[in-house]
């Protein structure tokens, strides 16, 4: 698979690039953006973390506003940061932030329009890890993180996919879609009605069947907007307790939902994701 590159910029001693390519998964061009640490070579490759961003962003909200590189270029880690969604302009969209172009949600959608392209559950688990281990000096040991709907992502392809990934991580997620507006509104377009199928993709009902044997590190501000109708990261520990896993949660005082919460906090979340990615 041939990969385009976009752009490239020297910062922190490595190399932040954005690139474009084909996927067959999701049926469009796709970008991403690589954080290669300054040791990453060919002899001494690197391990990854995937960031997985919220609503309306792309590539480029993680890599501009979080501050990650001085510490990831000192720890040794490369950053993944996908886009959020298929893109282009045979693919489907709706008029509100919180559905189709910039919503991805992670996840398989079986509904038409959106069965044509949205298949990031399957982009983020298969097609971008493979292609970034064929192309960039990276090791295939991994872990994730995100934001938001990218919490919401980081939590459940990892709690799915828990022989892939070393550890979670995830700033403010949505942690119980089919208990949420973003998540029902989400969920009832991409899976349909039948809400036995939307467990699946519920960090909560995932987290309630089955332990995680990944450590999980949760920050959450409590002068976030969204914190009592969206994100309920009550219902995250409920669960976890109900499969006798561990999760780490941290309210932080006086944080909202923004970059300017994630930039205070992502040295804590990349060191967390280094003790595990060299362990
Ligand atoms: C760049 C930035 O601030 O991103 C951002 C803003 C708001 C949201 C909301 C409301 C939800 C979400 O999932 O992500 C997100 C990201």
């Amino acid at each position: 698979m041939s990969l385009e590159v976009l752009s490239k910029a020297k910062v922190c001693g490595g190399w932040h690039k954005q690139y474009s390519h084909s996927s067959s998964r999701l049926n469009c061009d796709m970008r991403f953006a690589i954080f290669l640490p300054p040791n990453a070579t060919a002899d001494t490759p690197v391990p990854v973390l995937y960031w997985l961003s919220g609503l309306t962003c792309t590539d480029e909200n993680f890599m501009q506003k979080a501050g990650a590189f001085a510490k990831a270029a000192e720890l040794g880690i490369a950053i993944v940061a996908p886009d959020t969604s298929p893109r282009g302009d045979d693919v489907a969209d709706d008029d509100g932030y919180d559905l189709g172009k910039g919503a991805g949600f992670y996840l398989n959608a079986t509904q038409a329009p959106w069965s044509a392209n949205y298949h990031m559950y399957d982009y983020i688990v298969d097609e971008l890890p493979t292609l970034i281990e064929q192309h960039f000096p990276v090791t295939k040991v991994k872990s994730i993180s995100g934001h938001s709907m990218g919490g919401h992502g980081a939590l459940t392809i990892g709690l799915k996919n828990q022989n892939s990934y070393r550890a979670i991580s995830a700033f403010s997620p949505i942690t119980n879609p089919i208990n949420c507006p973003w998540g029902q509104k989400a969920f009832t377009h991409y899976l349909g009605s039948n809400k036995e199928l939307w467990l699946d993709y519920d960090a909560c009902e995932l987290l309630k069947m089955q332990a995680s044997s990944l450590p999980i590190l949760v920050d959450q501000g409590d002068a976030d907007g969204f914190l009592a109708e969206q994100l309920k990261p009550e219902n995250l520990l409920d669960a976890a307790k109900q499969s006798n896993t561990e999760i780490t949660l941290r309210m932080q005082p006086g944080y909202d939902h923004s970059y300017y919460f994630i930039q205070s906090f992502i040295n804590e979340h990349l060191d967390f994701h280094s003790t595990h990615l060299f362990s």
